[in-house]
């Protein structure tokens, strides 16, 4: 379903993401990590067309994206949570849900169901929540748009445990249907739980690209020196 061919991204003339390849397919679930600056929040701004595409090819159901257009993954049934999470602050949580909302699409999880607390505060500026809620508006903001691919950027900032176990159960129930999953996850051991496959990033590279297994673990734990 999406694609990445020797893929260059950064900003301006800065370099950041080096010929990356990988493709991401129906129904998979992929963690993206990697030590703080090596270029995850660069990669995901460059495949939506928010950095700088400096090289190469992205594909989405067989279908070239063209750089510098957001519009046209979102059109197609891509969505991102950005790192800041990309909620509208003058607007309330409600108004924030139904503009993420699409005519013709409804998920299989309904995320005011997974976040209760979005319908309590249906008429709170979202601009006046706390960082865990607005990242759970967020949250549901990506669940709402991604008919075919949902990618979050940091998932588990801000969220207590009870939650995050919600939000991956909700995904989970999300990529059964087909939809694809990347996720940036600042804690990676947990995300290697949960995931399907791992992108392990340095240094702008994917050094590791591999499904989740014990040699993996093993591999990713060596990289990202968590022992
Ligand atoms: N707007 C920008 N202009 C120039 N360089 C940038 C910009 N944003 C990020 N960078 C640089 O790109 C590199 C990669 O940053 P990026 O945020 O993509 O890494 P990351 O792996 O997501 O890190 P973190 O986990 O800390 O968010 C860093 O060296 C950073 O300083």
């Amino acid at each position: 379903m999406l694609t990445l061919r020797a893929l260059n991204g950064g900003y301006g003339q800065a370099a950041v993401v080096r010929d990356v390849n990988t493709e991401i397919g129906d129904g998979e679930i992929v963690a993206l990590v990697g030590r703080n600056g090596m270029g995850k929040t660069t990669l995901l701004r460059t495949i939506f067309g928010l950095a700088d595409r400096q090289g190469g090819e992205i594909t989405f159901d067989g279908r070239p994206v063209p750089p510098k257009r957001p519009d046209v993954l979102a059109r197609w049934g891509a969505s991102l949570m950005p790192e800041d999470r990309g909620v509208f602050p003058a607007l309330t949580v409600e108004e924030n849900l139904t503009l993420a909302t699409r005519k013709s699409f409804r998920p299989v999880v309904d995320p005011r169901e997974v976040f209760p607390l979005l319908t309590e505060r249906r008429r709170q500026l979202a601009g006046t929540l706390s960082g865990g809620q607005k990242q759970q508006l967020g949250i549901a903001r990506a669940l709402l748009a991604g008919q075919r691919l949902i990618v979050v950027d940091e998932l588990t900032q801000g969220l207590q445990p009870s939650i995050v176990r919600d939000v991956v159960d909700a995904l989970g129930q999300v990529a059964a249907t087909g939809v694809a999953v990347l996720v940036v996850d600042q804690h990676p051991d947990q995300a290697l739980d949960w995931c399907h496959r791992v992108l392990v990033m340095e240094s702008g590279r994917l050094a590791l690209d591999a499904p989740i297994g014990i040699d993996t673990r093993q591999r990713c734990h060596e990289l990202l020196m968590l022992r």
